[in-house]
């Protein structure tokens, strides 16, 4: 298979460094090599990305739209390519690889069509005066991108960040760093230099230098609680602008008048989908005890039927967790949730097939009789495990749902009003009824709770990265406050 190196992209060179080797998750093959760069590389791109940021602001928004236009059309020409990268450096099935490209795509022509739709307010004040407010773009923008979704993810912000007049300076994922610096390098060719700088390298120092950098005017950070709150006191020290969308424990609420095929469908896609790496999967179904044997037999026989393999073979439609220590944590989950009490239903292990001895594979699994204390109930795992918690009626799904120091995402199945009633009442950021959770360009995305800070996605894209001034006119000059 072709092999893919990226060096680093700063102020529109590409510069050597030493390289990493990244390797597919299901056979070990190597993908490709990518420079690792530094602190003192995060630096330089932050000065290129500062540099620029006066002239790219004031391009006109037609410009910018036809700039996001270009990058969308060249992405989308080389959309086979793109996906088939993703679905070897990440593991995931080509469809799904082949389904966030598209995505890709649809954000930059999104962010493109909303370039010049950028508006401001007009307030009544006093008679004669006039009080307006204008949107401008914050500056330097820094991306810090995770692994799982890195294109769907990544793109979110840098196609709302380039739109409103930002410069970027991107972190790639350390692990499926090669689509990143793919999308990064059309985003370089596309725009003046310094405009997109992108410096793959170890997070705790290209990405720990981009937030503390106090050139930085603007944060945004998709990844676990543990970093997203050392990013969160980075930016308190310069008082910089942050997004953060961090870990979730989505529950996935079944009503006793629930489609129970559909929401059998629903459960196993928002749970093994992408492995179960998603922070958004909905690892907990908490269950109405009068349809819980119906569904839990339909979900086991469907998670039984799921087919594991490599991403790039067009019969998989699970693939590998992301690396080996990936894999040991999530069977440590499923031990723990074994020493806890909870019943195996299927799955537990990594499978026997010996076709899939050199990849990071865990089966399908699924837990029945899991209490809401238990530590499957309770963390995000990011691996394809799902557990079944009964409850007795619609309150105690609310309240067990909420019970969670997570707020991201949930779903509600349900064929009467009782779904917006529940929906309602959740304290998640995103909730999806009769369906699982799924990002899409034009919505809002991101948590309550421990979950995040701020959203991105949609409009709200425009306002995670521009900066509010209001102006006052005061038509018929001042009275003399000292007279
Ligand atoms: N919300 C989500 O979509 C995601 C959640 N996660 C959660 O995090 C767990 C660990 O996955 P990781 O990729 O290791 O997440 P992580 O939080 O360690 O890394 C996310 C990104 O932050 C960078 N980073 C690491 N240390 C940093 C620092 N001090 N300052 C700035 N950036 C830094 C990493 O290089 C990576 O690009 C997963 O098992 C999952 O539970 C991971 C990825 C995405
Ligand atoms: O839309 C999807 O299929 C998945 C979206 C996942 C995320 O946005 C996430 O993990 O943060």
């Amino acid at each position: 298979m072709e092999t893919h190196e990226y060096a680093l992209l700063i102020d529109g060179d590409r510069r050597a460094a030493a390289t990493m080797t990244v390797e597919n998750p299901a056979t070990g093959a190597t993908v490709g090599d990518v420079a690792s760069g530094d602190a003192v590389d995060a630096r330089a791109a932050v000065a290129a990305a500062d540099a620029a940021a006066t002239a790219w602001e004031r391009t006109g928004p037609g410009e910018r739209e036809t700039t996001l236009r270009e990058i969308a059309d060249r992405i989308e020409a080389e959309s086979d390519a793109l996906a088939r990268l993703l679905a070897a450096e990440a593991g995931k099935p080509l469809p799904t690889a082949a389904g966030e490209v598209a995505e890709t795509v649809a954000q930059f022509r999104f962010y493109a069509g909303a370039a010049d739709k950028v508006r401001g307010d007009t307030m009544p004040t006093a008679p004669n005066r006039l009080n307006y407010t204008r949107r401008r773009p914050y500056g330097v923008t820094a991306h810090v991108v995770p692994w799982n979704y890195p294109l769907l993810l990544g793109t979110r912000g840098f196609a709302s960040a380039l739109a409103t007049g930002n410069t970027l300076a991107i972190k790639p994922p350390s692990l499926a760093p090669l689509s990143t610096m793919w999308v990064g390098e059309v985003m370089a060719e596309a725009t003046p230099d310094g405009v997109v700088n992108v410096v793959p390298g170890p997070g705790s120092e290209v990405g720990a230098e981009l937030v503390g950098n106090p050139d930085v005017d603007a944060i945004t950070f998709t990844g676990s609680t543990g970093v997203g709150k050392g990013v969160l006191e980075a930016a308190a020290d310069n008082v910089t602008s942050v997004d953060v969308e961090l870990g979730g424990k989505a529950p996935a609420i079944v009503l006793s008048d629930a489609d129970v095929e559909n929401a059998a469908r629903g459960v196993v896609a928002g749970i093994f989908s992408n492995a179960g790496q998603n922070c958004v999967a909905t690892s907990r179904c908490l269950v109405h005890e009068d349809v819980h044997d119906e569904l839990v037999s339909r979900v086991v026989e469907k998670a039984e039927r799921i087919r594991l393999g490599a991403g790039t073979d067009p019969d998989t439609d699970m693939g590998p967790v992301i690396s080996a220590d990936a894999k040991a944590d999530v069977l440590d989950y499923v031990d723990s949730a074994v020493e806890e009490g909870a019943t195996l239903l299927t799955g537990g292990g990594a499978p026997d097939d010996p076709a899939l001895a050199d990849g990071h594979f865990v089966e399908p699994t699924v837990f029945d009789d899991v209490t809401p204390a238990m530590t499957v109930a309770c963390e995000e795992i990011f691996g394809p495990v799902l557990s079944f918690v009964t409850v007795s009626s619609t309150a105690e799904a609310v309240e067990v749902a909420n019970d969670s120091p997570f707020g991201l995402a949930a779903a509600v199945w349900s064929e009467s009003m009782d779904a917006t009633r529940v929906a309602d009442r959740l304290d998640h950021g995103l909730v999806a009824i009769n369906t699982f959770p799924v990002s899409m360009p034009q919505s809002p995305w991101g948590g309550n709770k421990e979950s995040g800070i701020g959203r991105e996605g949609g409009l709200e894209g425009i306002e995670a990265f521009t900066t509010v001034d209001s102006v006052v006119i005061e038509h018929d000059g001042m009275e003399d406050p000292y007279q």
